[in-house]
């Protein structure tokens, strides 16, 4: 069922009609369902039911909104974070502590002693160097750090080069040709108990047999360090599965996957994690923007909306693909680019689109952006941030205020010497 759906002519998030929010928030604004937030976690939670213990960490990253994370929160889900500024989201949002799992290939030295303040679940660590700085942070203070060794596979995700994290030349993990030795190092660390093994190969995964290949090597990995008789109890298993952005492109269902995942871990006798983050979250929002002015044209004409690159970053730094509609489609068509206001090239969200026919003043929508959206916003050209909004049934709350051009701008100082 799609919560962002046309319902007497107007497209509504829920039973919210868009040009409502609009009004009352202006544009541009990205807009959450939270029915859909809860679909999307029951539905990844009831593919992994065949999994007897588990942890399901949504990937903060992916859409780090306190009322989101409280959404899932409420599902159950933990929390994975890749810094301090994420763990206190999580905690903000009643995650509990010991269901939080902290990844990242450059936490630094305050931030391992604050996870290890806050008392979170797993620390996932990314290197050597960095185990052996945390065993030496959590000896002095009285602690010790529940880890596993996050393991770069050398698996090609085949997704987006800058979005690939398992081949040997990306920064993440060990490489697992030299993951058995730093493990027998680090296990004998005191101040961490190394417990077992993580892996993530990539986000926005449009094929399965990746994930089944890193996961079987890491199956192997697995029984080699119980040979050389460590004790593996946790395996983190990461995200990565793709979400379609265009209609009626077909990707490997949350079934699929965790009819995968029980197959090949079934004997592994070890909890489980899991940190999904855009299959939870990409497809619970869209971008609400209103067309600024519709400029001729050599070619096709540019349909000029108020949002930006700033806003989505997405398409510029991936060349990634938003489907883009009208609010009030009128059931005519045009072909047009869609690009923002910014004094950029690159802030095009689309060249020669088909698209609903559009005019100035008319409102449109990207949409799957409830991931990697509003989270990578920037100020740049002082466009300010985003508003965010959550929509549940009939009424909505803005759940993060557009921060405006001048509330930057008195966050600057202006030296006595410059005076
Ligand atoms: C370590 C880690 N876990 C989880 C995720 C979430 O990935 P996705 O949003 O593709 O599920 C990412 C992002 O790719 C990641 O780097
Ligand atoms: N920011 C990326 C995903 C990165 C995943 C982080 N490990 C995107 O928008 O697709």
């Amino acid at each position: 069922m799609d919560h962002f759906a046309i319902k007497n002519g107007v497209m509504h998030a829920e039973d919210v009609p868009l040009p409502r929010i609009a009004e009352e928030v202006g544009t541009p604004v990205y807009v959450y369902s939270r029915a859909t937030l809860e679909r999307h976690a029951r539905v990844f939670r009831e593919a992994l039911d065949d999994v007897p213990d588990k942890l399901i960490a949504f990937a903060v990253k992916a859409n780090p909104n306190l009322s989101v994370l409280k959404v899932l929160q409420r599902q159950g889900y933990g929390a994975d974070v890749v810094s301090v500024g994420e763990m206190r989201r999580a905690l903000a949002a009643g995650m509990a502590p010991e269901n939080i799992v902290f990844s990242g290939v450059g936490k630094t030295r305050a931030e391992l002693i604050a996870a290890l303040e806050a008392g979170i679940g797993q620390f996932n660590i990314e290197s050597e160097e960095e185990g052996v700085e945390l065993a030496e942070v959590a000896r002095e203070m009285g602690k010790e750090a529940r880890c596993t060794l996050r393991i770069n596979p050398d698996v090609d995700a085949g997704t987006h080069d800058k979005i690939s994290t398992g081949k040997a030349d990306n920064k993440f993990g060990v490489p697992i040709s030299e993951a058995g030795q730093i493990f027998g190092k680090l296990a004998g660390e005191q101040g961490v108990n190394l417990r077992g093994v993580a892996v993530h190969i990539g986000s926005q995964l449009a094929d399965l047999a990746p994930l089944e290949n890193a996961f079987t090597k890491l199956g192997e990995l697995v029984a080699a360090l119980r040979g050389a008789g460590h004790t593996i109890t946790h395996v983190d298993l990461g995200g990565g599965l793709g979400v379609p952005y265009k209609q009626g492109e077909e990707l490997p269902s949350p079934a699929e996957y965790g009819k995968m995942v029980a197959r090949l871990t079934q004997d592994w006798g070890v909890k489980l994690i899991f940190e999904p983050g855009r299959v939870i979250a990409g497809n619970a929002g869209v971008l609400l923007t209103r067309v600024v002015r519709v400029k001729r044209g050599i070619k096709d004409p540019f349909v000029i909306v108020d949002a930006a690159m700033n806003d989505l970053a997405r398409p510029a730094l991936y060349g990634a693909y938003h489907d883009f509609t009208a609010v009030e489609p009128s059931g005519a068509d045009m072909t047009a680019n869609i690009v923002g206001p910014i004094c950029e090239t690159g802030d095009t969200f689309a060249m020669g689109r088909l698209c609903d026919k559009l005019v100035a003043g008319d409102l449109a929508v990207f949409r799957t952006a409830g991931a990697y959206g509003a989270t990578m916003a920037s100020s740049y050209n002082s466009r300010g941030f985003v508003a965010e909004v959550l929509v549940d049934g009939d009424k909505f709350a803005v759940v993060a205020d557009r921060i405006d051009a001048s509330s930057i701008m008195d966050a600057e100082r202006v030296p006595e010497w410059l005076d």
